[in-house]
């Protein structure tokens, strides 16, 4: 059954690959097989070239594996989004591609991220993830509600190779995993400066300089052992089922983690987009928990909080998009450590409204930067300790049509061997307490602790 996959699409790849395209994508239906047992394999030929995507609803996961092209930008400005989308459609000029169905999810998919202010000034940590990066893997496995897909994406490649390795992966046996592993160090980084700065811009709430300004700090953790990014994977796919759990690979590091938090989703015309900002921890009882969630819904510094991100998305919106449709409220968002204030928002693009357009349009909302946006991101800038990297910025993919799904990359870690580094932030505002908004980090830092093995539930 398995051995049939390669030659069929050796075959078509070899016909294909006669016509003499720049890029040639073959995709067929093939059995049903796990996603991370898959990305496991990938590891064989394609270590540090991997990524892994699944959406909070667990529509569309995705592994890709190996790099046909890297498209990827170094501009400092809003410009880098829409220079992506200029790579990816000249890729796209010269590409053929050979579908056994027309399915969403399948064919030439690009996937990658940006970096949350291109101006802040780098950090070693964060070299091998620049301004805007974005893979066209060789190998994509995509499933999509319950049917897989393998799509091949080819320059001139050796066939040969090829045929070996798709065998490895769908006879991909699991790894048993039975190592002990234990952090040995957890540190937080540069505590009494975060607090500082927390109380620091509160006051310049107060005076009216700005509204709202999100600081994240970050947490160091080291193993006993290099830590496996699959390992991590299947833990958060088990303990957060209802994140984006991501993982984007690039030579030792990788960036994984498990967002709550859509930034959008466009297919064909329907967009879809999410204010999220506003949290409690959940309660250890039913009775608390709902006694946290009611609090939580009723309490003015986090309705302020979350109403600056409503505002704001809307606005971006309704730009773009006809009939807006946004419920009056937020609602809860539980989820397995904390509870947020959820509004999501629906519209139709207008016409020409791709996907990065309305990326650029939304990064960073509020709720991750702040309001007004650029005073916001100047003063992350300027006052908090640490270079953010990729974290709470758009990680996601988007097809040849212009479909695809943004996420925001928080609750997330990089690791590098034994070592993490996870990151956390909150929205302040002018009622903020800086203790407590330091306990709101622990809060938000523990999906990615408890997936590491850094804490106890
Ligand atoms: C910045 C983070 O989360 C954001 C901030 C929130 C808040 O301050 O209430 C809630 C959800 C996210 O939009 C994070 O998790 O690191
Ligand atoms: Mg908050």
């Amino acid at each position: 059954m398995v051995t049939l996959y390669q030659n069929k699409v050796i075959d078509r790849l070899r016909d294909a690959l006669t016509k003499k395209m720049n890029i040639v994508s073959v995709s067929m239906k093939v059995d049903e097989v796990d996603p991370l047992s898959f990305f496991e394999a990938g590891e064989k030929f394609f270590l540090g070239q991997r990524f892994y995507w699944s959406d909070c609803t667990n529509e569309y996961v995705f592994v890709g594996l190996g790099r046909t092209y890297v498209i990827q930008s170094d501009d400092q400005s809003k410009h880098r989004f829409i220079e992506i989308e200029r790579k990816w459609k000249k890729i796209l000029e010269g590409a053929l591609i050979e579908r056994e169905q027309d399915v969403l999810g399948t064919g030439p998919i690009l996937f990658g991220g940006f970096a949350f202010d291109p101006l802040k000034r780098k950090t070693e940590k964060w070299i091998n993830f620049p301004s805007a990066r974005f893979i066209l893997p060789s190998i994509l496995l995509s499933k999509r509600n319950n049917e897989t897909w393998l799509t091949v994406n080819v320059v001139d490649q050796s066939l040969e190779q090829l045929e070996e390795i798709i065998i490895h992966l769908f006879n991909g046996q699991k790894k048993q995993n039975n190592k002990d592993v234990y952090c040995l160090l957890k540190k937080e980084i540069e505590r009494e400066k975060w607090i500082q700065a927390v109380k620091d811009v509160t006051s310049e709430i107060h005076d009216g300089k700005i509204q709202k300004v999100v600081l994240a700090r970050e947490l160091e953790l080291m193993f006993n052992e290099q830590i496996d990014s699959a390992r991590v994977l299947a833990a958060l796919r088990e303990q957060q089922p209802m994140s984006y759990i991501f993982a984007f690979e690039n030579g030792s590091s990788c960036f994984l983690g498990a967002s709550p938090e859509q930034l959008v989703k466009k297919e064909e015309n329907v967009c879809e987009t999410v204010c999220l900002a506003g949290s409690i921890k959940r309660g250890k009882t039913l009775k608390e928990d709902e006694q946290l969630g009611d609090w939580l819904l009723h309490d003015e510094k986090n309705r302020q909080e979350h109403q600056l991100v409503v505002d704001m998305i809307c606005n971006a919106m309704n730009e773009v998009c006809d009939h807006v449709v946004v419920p009056q409220a937020p609602t809860l968002l539980k989820m397995r450590h904390i509870q947020h204030l959820y509004t999501p928002v629906k519209g139709y693009s207008k016409e020409n409204v791709s996907i990065l357009s309305l990326v650029e349009r939304l990064h960073p909302t509020p709720a991750l930067g702040g309001f007004p946006q650029e005073e916001a991101v100047r003063k992350i800038r300027e006052i908090e300790p640490l270079d953010r990297g990729w974290y709470a910025a758009p990680i996601g993919w988007m097809d040849a049509s212009g479909n695809g799904e943004f996420a925001v990359a928080i609750r997330s870690a990089l690791i590098h061997e034994n070592e993490a580094h996870l990151f956390a932030g909150c929205g302040i505002v002018a009622h903020s307490d800086a203790y407590s908004e330091y306990e709101e980090t622990n809060v938000k830092f523990k999906p990615m602790l408890f997936a590491l093995g850094g804490m106890d539930e």
